[in-house]
């Protein structure tokens, strides 16, 4: 979306046939459904199709999230199917959409937040509510690198160990007697669309754990070169949300960092009182995987261009991210970040995916040649 500000929300004729592209997992049918009835609330004569597929991630359950290189294992199949003209639009969750897209492919949308928060879910008949009860040794569940960094930070005599798989897989081994985990972190915007909230023992939010990049947000991707399309969506974007999202993508974009990287964001939107204008609240961390060493910084910063006179502006959101992240790599996120990347998985597995992500890399590439050549 190219505005320059937020856009506005006016309902869009209908009476066409929409085809809406999604990962199949339970909670992505969920979340595509979500924008399926808002989509055909605003426009009751169109049709809405949607077509689901299981992506590298969907299909790779073993290898550890931080082997994966690039963060498109959850969209690159999708995007293919984009460009192709086979769907229209993708819903993705925001967390999961790379912060560089394909050329050709925008966010066209990104809908009302639900809770960003991470959430602890303690093994079905657990004793222990929260982190601080949980006895030396525990094992903690999870396959995010940013959950786990900022866990051992605070909680050094706990354990962790991979958890791979959709919400509803790692629930299963979670609850499994056999399993040896006492709890697993999952986001809490995934178990309450899923109606598992009865689950959730505790919230974990600052200074303990920093959500993702765009954890709780719905996002919906499409063609950077179809206006159509871009005006069936723009009604759904609910502005707080879309602006905080985009400073958090901007602060991990120019922290180059990626879905393997422990960078945590709490944004919070600050309406005009009249006085000191639209602004964001950003708390922002990166550590390093073992939890040692991190940088943290808070800050509140205008979204209103005071020069242009411009309200609600996307440019400045995205100097939010921009200017928080600078500062963080002047305090040393940098020489952090880093090592991480230095010390990537370099085995077999890590080849092997590496491999997989060239060959959809390249197979996108050549779509992108294809279209290209075709609009000339
Ligand atoms: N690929 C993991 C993923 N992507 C989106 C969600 C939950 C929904 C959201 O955060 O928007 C999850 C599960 C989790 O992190 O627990």
């Amino acid at each position: 979306m190219s505005e320059s500000t937020a856009p506005t929300t006016t309902p869009t004729a209908g009476g066409k046939v929409y085809r809406i592209g999604t990962r199949s997992s339970r909670l992505a049918m969920i979340q595509t459904n979500i924008v399926r009835d808002a989509l055909v609330a605003l426009n009751p004569t169109a049709t809405f199709e949607i077509t689901s597929m299981k992506t590298m991630g969907d299909k790779d359950k073993v290898t550890a999230l931080h082997s994966f290189g690039a963060k498109s294992l959850w969209t690159l199949e999708l995007e293919a199917l984009l460009l192709e003209k086979e769907v229209d639009l993708i819903v993705h969750s925001l967390k999961d959409m790379p912060t560089q897209l394909p050329p050709g492919c925008i966010i066209g949308s990104i809908l009302e937040r639900e809770d960003p928060r991470d959430a602890l879910i303690m093994k079905a008949g657990s004793p222990h509510k929260s982190l601080d009860d949980l006895p030396p040794g525990s094992v903690i569940g999870t396959s995010s690198v940013r959950r786990g960094a900022q866990i051992l930070k605070r909680y050094p005599h706990l354990k962790l160990e991979n958890a791979r798989g959709n919400v509803d897989t790692r629930l299963r081994k979670l609850d499994d007697p056999e399993s040896p985990y006492s709890c697993i972190i999952l986001a809490a915007a995934g178990l309450i669309r899923m109606g598992l909230q009865d689950r959730i023992t505790a919230y974990l939010s600052s200074p303990t754990l920093l959500h993702a990049v765009g954890q709780g947000a719905i996002g919906v991707e499409i063609r950077s070169e179809d206006p159509e399309v871009s005006e069936l969506v723009k009604p759904l974007t609910h502005v707080p949300t879309y602006l905080c999202a985009l400073s958090e993508r901007q602060l991990m974009r120019t922290l180059e960092g990626g879905c393997s990287v422990p960078i945590g964001v709490e944004t919070k939107f600050l309406v005009d009182d009249g006085e000191k204008g639209n602004r964001i609240h950003m708390k922002a961390s990166v550590s390093s995987v073992d939890g040692t060493q991190s940088v943290e910084i808070e800050d509140v910063l205008a979204l209103d261009d005071e020069e242009s006179g411009l309200k609600l502006s996307v440019t400045r959101a995205e100097d939010v991210g921009r200017l928080m992240a600078a500062r963080m790599l002047e305090q040393g996120a940098g020489n952090i970040l880093n090592t991480i990347l230095r010390s990537k998985d370099t085995g077999p597995q890590a080849a092997k995916v590496a491999e997989k992500e060239t060959e959809v890399e390249e197979a996108m590439r050549k779509l992108v040649e294809k279209q290209e050549a075709s609009e000339q």
